[in-house]
């Protein structure tokens, strides 16, 4: 049956590295999709700016961010679902039982999920490291970036179904128990 894994976590928490991992246990029966992708790429196509700068980490990156959360923040007032709805349009659900969705950030993401693709299919995990632990992988706390909504909103969600700790160099065990923990078989 089709998946969708949501996974949130602060900065540095490895979203992105235990995706990554997850994705490649599962070979081609997962997908990665990322809701700032459509975000980035509809900010740079209004400004018509150049996307890969946008998505280095280049001078245009800090010009542009503010500006784009403000603008993104509108739109999510506007429809809660619409970025999440614009990264799921680029993955097919008839073509991968199972999609990662690497960088959740807001409860109504959850909620778009939720009810979008109904309970059964949507598992939410939660990332968890130690502040050392993100400082040792290059995290700084930075006002207006760890202090906003799209880093604190998850903060005090307390219904994740999973919360799992990951502080250090993990092996192929560990993915293997998420992988069945997910029930991704
Ligand atoms: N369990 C781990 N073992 C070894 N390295 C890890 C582990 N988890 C994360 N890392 C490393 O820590 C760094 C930060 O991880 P990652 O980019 O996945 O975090 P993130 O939560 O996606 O961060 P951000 O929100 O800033 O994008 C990366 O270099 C990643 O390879």
């Amino acid at each position: 049956m089709l998946k969708i894994v949501l996974i949130s976590g602060k900065r540095k928490c490895g979203k992105d590295y235990i995706s990554e991992r997850l994705q490649k246990r599962l070979a081609n029966r997962a997908r990665i999709v990322r809701i700032s992708e459509p975000i980035k790429s509809e900010w740079a196509r209004k400004l018509q700016l150049d996307l890969s700068a946008l998505l280095s980490d280049g001078p245009y990156k800090e010009q542009y961010r503010r500006d784009m959360i403000v603008w993104s923040d509108e739109m999510r007032t506007k429809d809660y679902g619409y970025f999440c709805r614009a990264a799921m349009a680029e993955a097919p659900l008839d073509q991968t039982p199972y999609i990662i969705v690497s960088d959740v950030r807001r409860k109504n993401d959850i909620k778009w999920f939720r009810e979008t693709y109904g309970q059964d299919m949507v598992r939410t995990v939660r990332l968890t490291s130690r502040p050392e632990t993100r400082q040792a992988r290059g995290w700084t706390f930075t006002e207006g970036i760890d202090d906003v909504p799209s880093e604190c909103d998850l903060d005090d969600y307390d219904s994740f179904d999973f919360v799992v700790p990951n502080e250090d160099e993990n092996d192929q065990g560990f993915i293997d128990q998420l992988v069945d923990m997910l029930q991704l078989k």
